[in-house]
């Protein structure tokens, strides 16, 4: 087997984590992790070997990678790695995203061996892909990482690693400009700063909790999800018409998840 399985992954609510946890137990190795999802965890360079594998995840975001990491993954380099690429979506669409993610490493350093999209429920709502990924969906994700421990043993013995074909097209869905909205706070706040702590864009200021920079916010939803009194929410009607459109569109029918390898 390869020296070392890493796991690289940005995940504000927990979905984008599990998946590739499960994918990484499926595959059976000892893993080294790499949580980018707070800022002090995006400062330093990673270099990997070529004697590696790396299992990258990211939600998707509008339809791509989330254009602050893009910044970030620059800093990240290969050495003819072996990688995985992840992308975790709310039963939307993923469209470019897994594409992107693949063209990023790819010209990188890494070398793309599998891929999957995965579902998650939807940051902005628990009426949206409620509950994912459950039980099904972890399955999938064990047995992936199992085809995916048959190919690298194949890959090993023959040394020959075909180009990886995933789903997405030229050019990526356009990022449309999204006017700053941020989380306001209730009464229930109980001050615990849980929400500025764990904000991956540093948004949510660290003396006075109330106070979020709208302009940094990625309406990522951790500090929604994360209160444990339930005092933050983006009250903005803009956003809230927006969630329940997606609610009315995409939670009748079940995504499943795809993966190519
Ligand atoms: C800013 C933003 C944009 C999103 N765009 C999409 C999208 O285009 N398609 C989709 O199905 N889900 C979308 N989602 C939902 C997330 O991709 C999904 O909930 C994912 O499971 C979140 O991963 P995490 O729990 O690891 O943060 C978006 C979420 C956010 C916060």
């Amino acid at each position: 087997m390869d020296k070392q399985l890493n796991l690289l992954y940005l995940s504000a609510t927990d979905t984008t984590a599990k998946i590739v946890k499960e994918i990484a137990y499926g595959i059976g190795e000892p893993v080294k992790e790499y949580n980018i999802t707070l800022p002090g965890d995006r400062q330093k360079e990673l270099s990997f070997h070529n004697d590696e594998v790396v299992i990258i995840g990211v939600p998707v975001y509008a339809g791509r990678v989330p254009e602050f990491l893009t910044e970030y993954f620059v800093n990240v380099k290969g050495n003819h790695t072996k990688a995985v690429f992840l992308v975790v979506y709310g039963n939307r669409d993923y469209e470019d995203a897994l594409l992107e993610l693949e063209d990023i490493f790819e010209g990188n350093g890494f070398i793309g061996i599998a891929a999957g999209a995965f579902i998650g429920e939807h940051s902005y709502t628990g009426k949206l892909a409620a509950g994912r990924p459950d039980e099904d969906d972890l399955k999938s994700a064990r047995e992936f990482g199992m085809k995916i421990k048959d190919k690298l043993i194949n890959i090993n013995a023959h040394g020959k690693i075909e180009k990886l074909i995933v789903k997405g097209n030229y050019p990526y869905k356009e990022r449309k400009y999204q006017q700053p909205v941020a989380p306001e706070t209730n009464d229930k706040c109980i001050n615990c700063g849980i929400c500025a702590t764990h904000c991956p864009k540093g948004a949510v200021d660290l003396v006075n909790f109330r106070v979020v920079d709208a302009t940094k916010c990625i309406k990522c939803c951790r500090c929604v999800k994360r209160c444990p009194a339930n005092a933050k929410a983006i009250n903005q009607e803009s956003f809230i018409q927006f969630t329940q459109g997606l609610i009315d569109k995409f939670s009748i029918t079940r995504h499943e998840p795809e993966i190519f390898l």
